[in-house]
């Protein structure tokens, strides 16, 4: 098995790539979808962000309303360190189980989008950093997710610099072309990080 993280900013495609690599074989434990699982209606994980901000973030469903607590916790830096205490560690419990479940011989891709700003780089074997400058990541959310200017920017302010993330990557990932060009890079790390697993 080879362990790979798989970081980029928010918008800069790492989804994308993730999906490249699964298409290749790769097994993809996706923290952002985990992230969802552990407080989804009805677990522990749900009712200790209730405890912490109060059921007013709650839909009339009993959902976490997903777009207030982005709007608290991306314009209080305190905010989300209360929600990142409670998130976290439910995330790396559950990353965990699901790594243990893959095959010996697999390639296992971590994608974390805090990789950088967590201090956790260093548990892996690769590093793949997918990186666009700020106005490419800043043209894809606001074209592509129709999100206003402000959560955008506010988002990417949360988050570690492009410069910090690329001191922690082993490979670079330019995704500023194509998606066919993406495509070949990601195939070009696959064979190489698969060849060491
Ligand atoms: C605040 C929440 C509810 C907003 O949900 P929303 O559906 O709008 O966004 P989603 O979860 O899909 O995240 C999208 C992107 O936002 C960025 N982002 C999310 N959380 C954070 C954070 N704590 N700090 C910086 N950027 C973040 C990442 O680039 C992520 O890929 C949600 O992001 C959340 O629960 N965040 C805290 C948990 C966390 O840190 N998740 C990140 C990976 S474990
Ligand atoms: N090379 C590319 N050319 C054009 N659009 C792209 C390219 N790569 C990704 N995109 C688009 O940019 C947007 C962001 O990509 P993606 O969702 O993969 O990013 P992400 O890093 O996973 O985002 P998040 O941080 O929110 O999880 C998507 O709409 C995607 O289709």
């Amino acid at each position: 098995m080879i362990r790979v993280g798989l970081t980029g900013g928010v918008a800069s495609g790492k989804s994308t790539v993730s999906a490249m690599l699964a298409e290749l074989g790769a097994v993809v434990v996706d923290a952002d979808l985990i992230a969802r699982e552990v407080v989804a209606r009805g677990t522990s994980g749900l009712a200790a962000v209730v405890e912490e901000f109060g059921a007013g973030l709650l839909t009339p469903e009993g959902d976490l309303d997903r777009p207030a607590m982005g709007r608290l916790v991306f314009g209080d830096a305190g905010a989300r360190k209360r929600l990142e205490a409670i998130i976290h560690p439910l995330v790396h419990q559950r990353s965990a189980r699901l790594e243990a479940e893959a095959p010996a011989d697999a390639v296992v891709v971590h994608d974390i989008p805090l990789l950088a700003e967590g201090g956790r780089a260093g548990g892996f074997d690769a590093v793949v950093v997918v990186d666009v400058p700020p106005d490419v990541q800043l043209a894809r959310m606001l074209g592509d997710r129709g999100w206003t200017r402000e959560d955008a920017v506010s988002r990417i302010a949360a988050q570690a610099t492009r410069e910090q993330r690329l001191a922690i990557a082993t490979h670079v990932v330019d995704n500023t072309g194509t998606l066919d060009q993406l495509r070949a890079r990601v195939a070009e790390i696959h064979a190489e990080l698969a060849a060491r697993a």
